[in-house]
């Protein structure tokens, strides 16, 4: 791949190490220990396999690169029945903090970015896998009741990369609508205000107008 990159536009100065394969579905106990295998080889080692051989042309050719690992979400916070993938993504932001530090020294700056959910053939898979409702989702995951497009995601990749960021190094940039600024997923928040409080909202609200009619 980096030879492929090399060829083809002369050299490497930057890079965004994005692939991965859909999040997995079944509790630890259940846990395919096929498929655990295969979404780490992707996930993970993949990771792993781009940051070695992309800091090694760096290193040789003397470069102060820049590189970008896609974690996610999942790689701050648990997602319900998603092991592997959680797994996997929290260990993309390991090896984001390592690697930066270990090359700050030649000025290279590895950086990472979390999205949350993003409208692509990966989301929409997931939302059928789960029979889920995709507005009724995009409430749950985003402040801003929506999922985000690809490009969104991208900027942040495109900032990351170039040198509008040159003080950044070993980050994670969260690109996701909120999500992970919230405690609970975010319609649960908005509609989880007791009864009771209701209720005396009400007799209150009516207080104050018998009031208002009668003076
Ligand atoms: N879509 C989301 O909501 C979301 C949220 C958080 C993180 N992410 C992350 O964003 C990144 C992009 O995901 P996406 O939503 O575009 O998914 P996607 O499934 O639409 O695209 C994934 C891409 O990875 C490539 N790929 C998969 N296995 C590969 C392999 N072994 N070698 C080379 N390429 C391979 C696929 O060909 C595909 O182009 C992933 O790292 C994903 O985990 C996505
Ligand atoms: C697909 C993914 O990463 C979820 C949204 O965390």
């Amino acid at each position: 791949m980096v030879d492929f990159a090399v060829d083809t536009y002369g050299k490497l100065d930057v890079a965004i190490n994005n692939a991965a394969i859909t999040p997995d579905d079944k509790p630890l106990s259940e846990i395919d220990m096929n498929y655990y295998d295969k979404l780490m080889s992707v996930d993970l080692r993949g990771v792993v396999l781009c940051l070695k051989y992309e800091l090694k042309y760096f290193e040789e050719n003397n470069i102060a690169g820049s590189i970008v690992n896609t974690s996610s979400v999942s790689g701050i916070r648990p997602q319900p029945a998603n092991p592997a993938y959680v797994a996997a993504k929290h260990g993309v932001i390991g090896l984001t903090k390592n690697a930066a530090m270990d090359y700050s020294p030649k000025g290279i700056r590895i950086n990472s970015v979390a999205p949350g959910a993003i409208d692509t053939p990966m989301l929409r898979g997931a939302l059928d896998q789960f029979g889920f409702e995709p507005d009724e989702y995009a409430k749950q995951l985003s402040m801003l009741h929506r999922f985000a497009d690809a490009d969104e995601v991208a900027q942040a990749n495109a900032w990351l990369a170039s040198d509008l960021s040159s003080y950044v190094t070993g980050t994670v940039l969260n690109v996701d609508g909120g999500y992970t600024s919230c405690k609970t997923n975010i319609e649960y928040t908005k509609t989880s205000r007791p009864k009771e409080v209701n209720y005396l909202f009400w007799v209150y609200f009516l207080f104050i107008k018998c009031f208002m009619i009668t003076f």
